[in-house]
């Protein structure tokens, strides 16, 4: 329709949908092409020619890889030419708003070329730690442990990929350790982490899949996974994370004892923002894992404050491996610019990352991709999976729930130290023994010489009635026994997870789903409360 004098016509709704035409953009050697995706809306990047790679993951030439919700940048050595357009938009988000292309090519929120990227520097330590690698292959020794320090947003985790994708393309098999329970490496928010990589990292997904997502045309991962569904590692002193960063290096230090081609390949440990930004009990925590992991190498990045903090106590000291006197091992602090790339993710951002990853956790990733599935037989890659959904008797559950005062919001669950005798195992027995005597760092009421040594561990079973507040959170189920100690169920590897639909208090049921069919397995069960916490909207 035109509107009377001005000669010009409504927007149709064909015309506002009218999808742009793909923009070509081409990238000189040593520059890269920066840019954002919203949730829900579709970007497609194909190289044209060239060379190309996503965080150190080569793209292949003439295959579409579809983005979207992510933050990245494709760098070139040798100069490329990329081609973007748009995808479709994706009906909706989790939290029923319809998503907005932005005004960038394909749809992209932000897009831009950038001449200045610390690349060089970053692949000078690869090339630094590959020497250190071949030292270790020739001489028998472990190779390089690196630990990446740095405030949060300064591309910590992007680094621990670039070098990842590095180390497995020269055919290395590194350990990769994650210490962030915000991010969920191979796994859902809430864990914490450590995987072996030999294979390609996935240009789509970050650092890939895991079997329990479903087949994957890019080689899955198997990571070792712990429960932590707290944000911060400083809450409860630090009490529950230290023994979980012990139980990960003695699997990951087991691995490597095992394993030559890990051994020489060596370790590679991404930690949460939060240990360097100063806060009592940080450094302690960063202590804590230089010592357990045996680091050889801290790469500290965009922070001069806790780099020189850094050299003043690490720099040139003997690491703390059993062999480093034999081979006079010493750990070496190297400063790194952070990328001018690197962008705040903001709270919004985090929970639908959050809430993405639990969605492809139970219902695989609906997207088809036809970079991805060129490599397939078959002609799509969009995985779905089909979880199961039953009723569940909420008192046959061992449920339990961490109960500390968070560092950060005095988000306080109560704690009340009288309850946690019910979690004794036989019911309160008072000549149990603990497990392991060395948490007692944790210390509830430091006036209570009365605690019995169980109340170490913030852990309180969920007693009926079912609280309504498990509706729409996960459940982490362990490997431990349904009559494990509060020490051992911390402790214990985690098997799968179980999101909670619905809970009827009346009745005592709740209706869970689970990736596979069948019984749920008879073992002590960590409930996420705080992390990845409430994600409405998964089951309609
Ligand atoms: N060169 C770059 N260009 C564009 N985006 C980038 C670049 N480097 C990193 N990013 C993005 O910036 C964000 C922050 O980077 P990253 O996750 O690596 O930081 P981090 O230090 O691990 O953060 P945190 O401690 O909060 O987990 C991510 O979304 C990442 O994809």
């Amino acid at each position: 329709m035109s509107l009377p004098g001005l000669e010009l016509t409504q927007p149709s709704e064909e015309r506002q949908l009218a999808v742009a035409p793909p923009s070509q953009i081409a990238l000189n050697p040593g520059s890269e092409w920066r840019f954002e995706v919203a949730f829900g809306h579709l970007v497609k990047v194909k190289l044209l020619s060239g060379t190309a790679e996503l965080f150190g993951t080569e793209l292949a030439q003439l295959q579409t890889y579809t983005f979207h919700g992510t933050k990245g940048a494709i760098y070139t050595w040798h100069g490329c030419e990329l081609e973007v357009s748009a995808g479709e938009t994706v009906a909706t988000t989790t939290d029923g708003v319809t998503p907005t292309a932005g005004h960038g090519a394909g749809g992209c929120q932000s897009e831009y070329t950038a001449e200045e990227t610390p690349m060089v520097e970053y692949s000078n330590v690869h090339f630094a730690l590959e020497t250190m690698r071949e030292e270790a292959q020739s001489v028998g020794k472990d190779g390089p442990r690196v630990l990446l320090l740095g405030p949060e947003n300064a591309g910590k985790t992007s680094l621990a990929k670039i070098l990842t994708a590095y180390a497995t393309k020269v055919g290395r098999q590194p350990l990769v350790v994650n210490l962030d329970p915000t991010e969920g490496m191979l796994s859902v928010p809430g864990t914490l982490t450590a995987a072996a990589f030999r294979t390609m990292l996935d240009i789509e997904e970050g650092w890939g899949s895991s079997p329990m997502s479903g087949p994957s045309p890019v080689p899955v991962k198997l990571p070792l996974v712990y429960s932590y569904p707290m944000p911060n590692p400083l809450d409860a002193e630090g009490a529950i994370y230290r023994p979980i960063v012990s139980r990960l290096a003695l699997s990951v230090t087991g691995r490597m004892a095992e394993d030559e081609d890990a051994r020489e390949a060596g370790i590679i440990v991404d930690t949460p923002g939060i240990l360097s930004s100063g806060k009592p009990g940080s450094l302690e925590l960063i202590n804590h894992i230089v010592t357990e992991f045996a680091i050889t190498t801290i790469l500290v990045i965009g922070s001069e404050r806790l780099y020189s903090a850094m050299v003043k106590q690490y720099d040139d000291q003997p690491s703390s491996s059993a062999t480093a006197a034999v081979f006079d091992e010493r750990i070496s602090v190297v400063k790194l610019s952070k990328s001018g790339g690197c962008v705040d993710r903001d709270v919004a951002f985090h929970k639908a990352t959050r809430e993405s990853q639990i969605r492809s956790y139970f219902f695989g990733n609906p997207i088809a991709t036809t970079g991805t599935s060129a490599l397939s037989l078959s002609s799509s890659s969009a995985v779905t999976l089909s979880p199961h959904a039953q009723q569940l008797d909420f008192a046959a559950l061992p449920i339990y729930s961490y109960t500390v005062v968070s560092a950060d919001d005095e988000d306080e669950d109560e704690y009340d130290p009288s309850q946690l005798d019910s979690f004794l195992p036989g019911g309160g027995s008072e000549d149990y023994t603990p497990h392991e005597p060395d948490n007692g760092t944790y210390l509830p009421s430091m006036g209570d010489t009365n605690q019995t040594p169980q109340s170490n561990v913030p852990l309180k079973k969920i007693l009926p009635p079912a609280p309504s507040t498990l509706a729409n959170t996960l459940l982490a189920i362990t490997n431990a026994p349904t009559t494990a100690s509060p020490s051992e169920v911390r402790d214990a590897s985690i098997m799968g997870f179980l999101y909670v639909a619905d809970v009827d208090a009346d009745k005592g049921k709740i209706r869970v789903l689970a990736p596979v069919g069948g019984r749920v397995p008879p073992r002590a069960i960590i409930w996420s409360k705080r992390l990845p916490g409430e994600v409405v909207g998964l089951v309609g």
